[in-house]
């Protein structure tokens, strides 16, 4: 599995800390920044990595900025992309499971490292279910078209 991340200036150290985690467990990562604490606008960091993810080049994002409201606002403007803002471990497995989401956002300023750690490790290693759930998603893409 390929991923893409970014962050703004508000989730460059939970995005570090993110990084760590998928070389820690072998993931193949694309880092695309910011490369400086300086600040920016988490529209142009949500772009490259939902892009990326909408064509197929990754196959799932994770975006964070302060809140992950923003970026998660930004990704799901991206046709095919399913991005879920989450804070929580029972969140990050049903959002796979029954949203199949391709991107993933959290709030560096919201929650501390180690949950963000078990939160992208269960988001990561959790199957969509199917079923009634694919039945959902095709009209969610219904809505897109
Ligand atoms: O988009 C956000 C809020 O919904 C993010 O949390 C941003 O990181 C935040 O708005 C940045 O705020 P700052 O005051 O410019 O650091």
């Amino acid at each position: 599995m390929k991923i893409a991340i970014s962050s703004d200036h508000g989730g460059n150290k939970l995005r570090q800390e993110i990084i760590q985690l998928l070389e820690e467990r072998g993931v193949e990562y694309e880092d695309f920044g910011p490369k400086t604490d300086e600040s920016v606008d988490y529209p142009d960091y949500a772009s490259p990595v939902s892009d990326g993810v909408a064509t197929g080049q990754f196959e799932r994002g994770i975006l964070i900025c302060g809140t992950g409201i923003g970026m998660s606002i930004a990704a799901n403007k991206v046709k095919g992309v399913r991005c879920a803002l989450v804070h929580d471990v029972f969140s990050a497995k049903a959002t796979r499971e029954h949203n199949d989401t391709n991107v993933l956002a959290m709030g560096e300023r919201v929650i501390g490292a180690g949950l963000a750690r078990e939160i992208v490790a269960t988001w990561l290693d959790t199957d969509f279910e199917g079923g009634r759930h694919a039945r959902r998603l095709e009209k969610l893409q219904k809505l897109e078209n």
